[in-house]
């Protein structure tokens, strides 16, 4: 039985200096510092049990997070959590549609510096700081329930998911009703599918190899490591310099041969024509789909290049940075993609992922989500090993992101097996993250940063 009240709210800035190896580095992000705000919810249960979430930020995007998140915490304090998950559509709702925070544009006061950010609604700033607040309820419920998140909501009745979704703009393609009748009807074989999730784990690629500031040696060497490891599908970063893709996706397609899959990844640098011609002269080494390849706004732009780009066989894959529900409704629409990359920290949580994962399962679109950040591969495992499970009941075409970087710092890291995603034990959304790297890497009072901003005279 969830219970507790909420008594404490508190929020951090954690960064980890990734930009200074390259980690991370694509066409439009050439210095990104895998960061996050950092969520931690206490309630007054004598269980002392916390709910951790996080929202995946680059650096000095986390501290405009982390003001959003105080703004929206007095929806959260002294709430009963039995409330909460009671009536989660109406609690995610009310998050979602605070009348004043949800109009404005937001003008924040950063170290001399004045930024005008759009925060809503159900977008930007508000919704990267409403997904950490709700990771961290998930967190929570899922460890009262000593469950794993995936399992909870494996275990719940269709009913009671769907009754964590606010269906407000998508009811024109999926109703209330449908979304049981998808549920129910994938109630057939969800026993074996947990059981093949337990024994063989969700199929993962992996991107680490390849990210855009890496020098063509470590992109050897990494790949070589990762054919060793048994990885059979890789992602490349392109999209700043034609010669220079064509040399790494030729460097790249060597080295795992023909057979093996490999896909490309632009970061919105286009403009439409412009990534039609730019893959036309990569369709050589065969991907399989270019994600992101404009402005994640652009649902017809995208539909325009996955017109384009069929006859050569490569689709079109994004989602990692489309705000909401409304906006992936719109791509299935308009036909606009071939591949859904839903993200577990961009929506509005498990929630609103739900929501994408029920219209993919209409469209008959294969999710593959997005991981490349800091705790994105931890989360989001969860709920594409619930999607198999209890939605979309595929494998096909279908595979999970996976990179290579700060599992270290988390509590209950990911754990893979022969390229697959082996299905996490620990109760909770494998959220929480231990204790001293927290400290230590907090922003900027933390060890690490206050040796390195020293280190460059601040
Ligand atoms: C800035 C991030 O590393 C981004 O490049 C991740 C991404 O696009 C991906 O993993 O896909
Ligand atoms: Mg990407």
């Amino acid at each position: 039985m969830v219970h507790g009240r909420v008594s404490r709210l508190s929020v951090h800035d954690v960064r980890f200096p990734t930009s200074l190896g390259g980690h991370g580095s694509d066409a439009m992000h050439t210095d990104p510092d895998y960061s996050a705000a950092y969520v931690v919810l206490e309630t007054d249960a004598e269980d002392g049990l916390k709910g951790y979430g996080i929202t995946f930020t680059l650096g000095r995007g986390t501290e405009v997070v982390v003001c959003a998140v105080n703004a929206l915490a007095p929806h959260v304090l002294n709430k009963d959590l039995g409330d909460i998950v009671g009536d989660f559509r109406g609690f995610y709702r009310q998050l979602t549609s605070d009348g004043q925070l949800r109009w404005i544009f937001y003008r924040l006061q950063t170290t001399g510096e004045e930024l005008n950010l759009q925060i809503g609604p159900e977008k930007g700033v508000v919704h990267l700081a409403t997904a950490a607040v709700l990771n961290a309820v998930w967190d929570l419920w899922a460890k009262q329930e000593g469950k794993p998140l995936w399992k909870l909501l494996v275990d719940m009745d269709p009913r009671t998911l769907v009754s964590c979704i606010d269906f407000r703009y998508i009811t024109d393609v999926l109703t209330e009703e449908e979304a049981c009748e998808i549920l129910r009807q994938s109630q057939v074989g969800k026993k074996e599918r947990e059981e093949q999730m337990l024994a063989h784990g969700y199929p993962a690629y992996t991107t680490s190899c390849a990210w855009l500031g890496y020098p063509d040696a470590t992109l050897k060497q990494l790949c070589s490591e990762a054919l060793k490891d048994g990885w059979t599908r890789f992602k490349v970063k392109v999209g700043a310099d034609l010669q220079d893709d064509i040399r790494r996706c030729r460097l790249v397609r060597n080295m795992i041969g023909p057979e093996k899959t490999l896909m490309m990844d632009a970061n919105q640098r286009w403009d439409v024509p412009e990534a039609v011609e730019w893959m036309t002269k990569l369709a050589e080494f065969k991907p399989l789909w270019i994600e992101e390849p404009t402005s994640p706004d652009d649902i017809l732009g995208h539909a325009a290049i996955s017109k384009a780009l069929a006859p050569l066989g490569i689709g079109v894959a994004t989602g990692e940075q489309c705000h909401n529900r409304v906006i992936f409704k719109q791509l299935l629409q308009a036909k606009a993609l071939k591949f859904l990359q839903i993200d577990s920290c961009r929506l509005g949580s498990v929630n609103e992922n739900l929501s994408v994962l029920l219209m993919a399962k209409k469209f008959e679109i294969p999710v593959c989500p997005h991981a490349g950040g800091v705790g994105l591969c931890e989360l989001v495992q969860h709920l594409i090993i619930f999607d198999f499970i209890s939605v979309s009941a595929s494998l096909q075409d279908r595979m999970c992101e996976y990179v290579d970087h700060l599992h270290e710092h988390f509590k209950y890291p990911v754990l893979i097996r022969e390229a697959a995603y082996l299905p996490p034990k620990d109760a909770g959304y494998s959220t929480e993250m231990k204790e001293d790297s927290v400290k230590r890497h907090r922003y900027p009072d933390g060890e690490v940063w206050k040796k390195l901003l020293s280190a460059q005279g601040n």
